[in-house]
């Protein structure tokens, strides 16, 4: 939909209007064709400026109607006309314009932008390319490199630094509609040849294939696998090296692949999946609709170590008041010292003064008294967070919301030690805290939907994608990690090599193997949980072979690597060698290889040749299906949620959708059948039987992903 609208008399208006952010859908197209013939028509009308209604200018195509059968005026031609149009033709840029969007505004004539508006053509991170000729006109418009910049990033951009790359022509203050009107009256008798993008000369540097050649290979070695941009490198590439019409054929070759492609359909899926998480709903039937978050002005963190430093920064910079304790006075100077450096460097990074000041450092526990919101963030010890949650109802004023960083611990077991039970919620960050955008929001049978509604919020404040979870052991994101690291383990067992493994994952797309993600964390985290749990140290007289621990399948190999000493790369030696303590370069390493050998040896097992697909089926599968057990547990409310944990959290890669979304694609009658085969192999592996969950799925015909929340309900009412 559009509106039209006669102003001052000689120019004609069209605001779009399809709310929330002006998308480009099949009605709006229809509309903008509509208008411009009207104005184009109307011999008083002298030119024409195009704006969005509620300040947002577009916010591109509909991404709703890509899954389907497409309808209505396709851009390109509505571009074309726009900018073949004998009038002069102005964008009026408030709030967005994005992909689509911008290609619109690059086909008018003018374009003039409020200073709070941000332009960019983010095609690429759902997994298209600019293909209204936004690959063909940007870098006509603003030079090779910047356009190769903002088109394989998908970067926003201010409007301040799209007037300085010259995408826009003016940016203004004041109403922006009001003057790109004026402006309108002003150009209406101007030539507008000029103004015409798509006949400008690709303007490129003189070493043009080298910047090519540099940029390639750059995004080949980040992109994990994902084809977009790499085409939009190649769109950019027709626009410099070919005639405006050539280039446009070339932009549509490579977009009708995309468009198709599975990694557009993930990334479109994932686009969503985002944005459903922050819809949060608990099995007690409460809602973020229906649950009021309280304002947090003043925080605190408990424990300054990695974790707690970097939750520190992460208020401070959004703004927060924090009280940082440390008990341990050598501690506390190093956090104070290392916190300072972090906030520094961040503001030196955006151009902002450092928020040094929103901290005050104590020792002493009672400093948090008139806090609105703690966040302890101590050793990962039961004992010891009983203690402070102890410590903290005390102190603390009643109202205030008692949070754990806790990776796995129960939280209800924490609620038990205060007064108010229903303000404990568990926050658990990722590490590094400041920079990790995942938030696991974990909610314990006691807490209240205020306190998880107050923690989904200030997650939020923080630049947080946060995700409401129920509370079991490792919630969802590390649950489903184990059976993932144990599969890994009994992979090498069997007589595959870390490196071997490594590259299979990496290949698929994960930023890290399981190994070398698990050198650079630590093996010693992993040690002492299972330690405590009683798992790492077998009890003889239980009579159970070493393989075999609490009446399963156990690899004691990350045991023993710690009983060395191999850390990983904190002490320059674990499932890799590293030339120095600290060093992130793994190396392939001979000892290991000769201690998996006598370790195969010694247990009589006898290495076989394990291919690319069983690590990949083992290892995903495995995890895949936990993540169906923790849906049918209730402590994820639907797949999105598994999957935005693990791309945010896990390094999932995003063009895969997450590991839901990669079940959905591979089929799951596969996965079932695929588990099941495992299964029989490896009867003393309960995580490769197949769940409950999973054979509804498959018995109910392996329904769309957007219908496993229907399948989910029914079989959760049956428990
Ligand atoms: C061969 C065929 C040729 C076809 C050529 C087609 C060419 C396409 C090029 C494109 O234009 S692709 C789309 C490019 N645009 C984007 O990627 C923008 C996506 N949106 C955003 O980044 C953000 O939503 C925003 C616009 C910056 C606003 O952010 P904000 O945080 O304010 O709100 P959200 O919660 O993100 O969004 C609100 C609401 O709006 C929905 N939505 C946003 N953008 C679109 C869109 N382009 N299409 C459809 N729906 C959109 C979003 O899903 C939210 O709704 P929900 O119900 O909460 O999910």
């Amino acid at each position: 939909m559009a509106q039209y609208t006669r102003v001052s008399g000689s120019v004609g208006l069209i605001t779009l209007q399809s709310p929330p952010v002006n998308a480009l859908s099949a009605a709006v197209r229809q509309g903008i064709v509509d208008l411009m013939q009207r104005a184009l028509s109307e011999p008083e009308v002298k030119s024409v400026v195009i704006c969005g209604q509620n300040g947002i200018f577009c916010g591109g195509a509909d991404i709703k109607e890509f899954g389907g059968q497409m309808s209505g005026p396709p851009l390109i031609p509505m571009i074309h006309a726009i900018e073949a149009a004998s009038k002069p033709v102005v964008a009026a840029i408030e709030g967005i314009a994005l992909g689509g969007g911008l290609e619109l505004a690059l086909g008018c004539h003018y374009r003039i932008a409020h200073s709070k508006a941000r332009v960019g053509l983010p095609e690429v991170t759902l997994g298209l390319l600019p293909g209204a000729g936004g690959s063909q006109r940007l870098p006509r418009l603003i030079g090779v490199p910047a356009a190769l910049d903002l088109i394989t990033t998908g970067r926003h951009v201010t409007a301040a630094e799209a007037l300085k790359f010259g995408l826009v022509d003016q940016i203004t203050d004041h109403n922006t509609v009001n003057v790109a009107v004026k402006f309108a009256q002003r150009v209406a008798d101007q030539p507008l040849d000029a103004r015409r993008i798509s006949t400008h000369p690709c303007l490129c540097p003189s070493d043009v294939a080298v910047l090519f050649e540099e940029v390639m290979q750059r995004v080949r070695r980040t992109a994990r696998g994902a084809i977009a941009p790499i085409a939009c490198v190649q769109a950019v590439r027709a626009a410099a090296t070919l005639p405006y019409n050539q280039g446009m054929e070339r932009e549509r070759e490579l977009m009708a692949t995309l468009f198709t492609s599975g990694q557009a359909r993930a990334l479109q899926y994932f686009f969503f999946a985002q944005r459903a998480v922050g819809r949060w709903s608990m099995p007690s039937g409460a809602r973020w609709d229906t649950s009021k978050p309280r304002p947090v002005h003043k925080a605190a963190v408990i424990g300054l170590g990695t974790m707690g430093r970097g939750i520190t920064v992460a208020l401070a910079q959004a703004g927060f008041s924090v009280v940082a304790v440390e008990t341990q006075e050598k501690q506390l100077m190093e956090a104070k010292q290392a916190i300072s450096g972090m906030l520094e460097r961040g503001a030196k990074r955006r151009g902002v003064a450092p928020a040094l000041d929103k901290i005050n450092y104590g020792r002493n526990i009672q400093s948090v008294a008139d806090v609105d919101l703690v966040i302890e963030a101590v050793f990962e010890d039961m004992a010891l967070k009983k203690k402070v949650f102890q410590q903290l109802s005390a102190v603390c004023k009643p109202s205030t919301f008692l949070c754990s960083n806790t990776s796995g611990l129960d939280i209800d077991q924490l609620a038990c030690q205060t007064r108010n039970p229903e303000l404990v919620v568990g926050m658990h960050f990722f590490a590094p805290a400041h920079v990790m955008k995942l938030l696991e929001v974990v909610y314990g049978p006691k807490s209240s939907p205020l306190a998880v509604a107050t923690a989904m919020q200030l997650g939020k404040k923080i630049g947080k994608v946060s995700v409401a979870v129920g509370n079991c052991r490792g919630f969802v994101g590390n649950r489903m990690l184990k059976p993932y690291l144990e599969q890994a383990l009994f992979l090498l067992e069997e007589g595959a090599t870390p490196e071997f493994v490594d590259q299979v994952l990496e290949e698929f797309g994960f930023a890290m193997g399981v190994f070398r993600m698990s050198d650079l964390s630590g093996l010693d985290v992993g040690w002492k949980v299972r330690l405590a749990d009683g798992l790492a140290m077998p009890d003889p007289t239980m009579g159970q072979p070493t393989r075999l621990r609490q009446g399963r399948r156990y690899s004691p190999l990350g045991d023993l690597l710690c009983e060395q000493g191999r850390f990983g790369q904190k002490t320059g030696r674990g499932w890799y060698q590293y030339d120095k303590p600290g060093s992130q370069v793994a190396k392939p390493d001979p000892w290991l290889h000769s201690f998996l050998d006598e370790y195969r040896a010694r247990h009589a097992l006898v290495a076989h040749r394990i291919d690319h697909q069983e690590v990949l089926e083992r290892c995903l599968y495995s995890m895949i299906n936990e993540g169906f057990r923790i849906l049918e547990d209730g402590i994820a409310a639907g797949p999105e949620d598994i999957d935005v944990i693990y791309v945010f959290g896990y390094s999932w890669p995003r063009h895969r959708g997450g590991p839901m979304f990669y079940a959905a694609t591979v089929g799951l009658n596969k996965v079932l059948e695929r588990l099941e085969h495992y299964y029989q192999a490896h009867p003393d592996v309960p995580s490769l039987q197949p769940c409950h969950l999973l054979r509804k799925l498959v018995a109910s015909g392996s329904p769309p992903i957007q219908k496993w929340r229907e399948v989910i309900k029914k079989v959760r009412s049956q428990l």
